[in-house]
């Protein structure tokens, strides 16, 4: 059983990066646990707390720990990531020697309402992901542009041939994931 742990930047309920991790998640194979980490409930990451933990804080980091691969889906916000799927990253990487991040291989999702497709939101995490020990899928690169036309009433993903991508991105993660951690 692999588990894959997904992080969603966007705290919305009707959030496209939620709605595009579900269409991915569901292409996984039978052998795959994908479970969605919470990160809505993290207060803004502090320092000071790295002596007297928050217990938020301690439920993310193991439920981090407890993966064998992470997924950030992050939307685009001001041409970077979002601002609560830093503070979860930064939460899970200290106290300082302590992260749980590293050596997870990870899947950068991102997407936009426009034409940009979350591009610069993905590029922003990658130097983060790399000082973090994260071996990242380098392709193919998931930029998924005007999410509003992708998705029924539902929260359905509309477009079979975006699903075929997806199938695709979940096919080469699953490959990288077994070449990571088989090393
Ligand atoms: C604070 C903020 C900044 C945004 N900046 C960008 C941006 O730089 N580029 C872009 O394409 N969309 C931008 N958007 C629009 C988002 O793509 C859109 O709100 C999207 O639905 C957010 O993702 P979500 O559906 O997962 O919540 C921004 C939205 C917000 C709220």
């Amino acid at each position: 059983m692999t588990k894959i742990g997904v992080v969603v930047g966007s705290l919305r309920k009707e959030s496209y990066a939620r709605k595009w991790s579900v269409a991915l998640a569901e292409l996984f194979p039978a052998d795959v646990e994908v479970e969605f980490l919470e990160i809505g409930n993290l207060p803004l990451y502090n320092e000071e707390y790295d002596e007297n933990s928050p217990s938020e804080y301690t439920e993310f980091r193991n439920a981090v720990s407890a993966q064998d691969a992470i997924i950030f889906a992050t939307p685009e916000y001001n041409r970077s990531t979002s601002g609560v799927l830093k503070n979860a990253i930064d939460v899970a990487s200290r106290p300082w020697g302590q992260s749980v991040w590293a050596g997870k291989p990870a899947l950068i999702l991102g997407h936009s309402i426009s034409n940009i497709s979350g591009a610069n939101a993905v590029q922003s995490l990658r130097p983060t992901l790399a000082f973090l020990d994260m071996p990242v899928l380098a392709q193919p690169e998931v930029y998924l542009a005007n999410s509003q036309n992708y998705f029924d009433e539902d929260g359905k993903l509309n477009n079979e041939e975006t699903r075929g991508f997806l199938q695709t991105v979940a096919d080469a993660f699953i490959a990288h994931i077994e070449k990571t951690l088989n090393n």
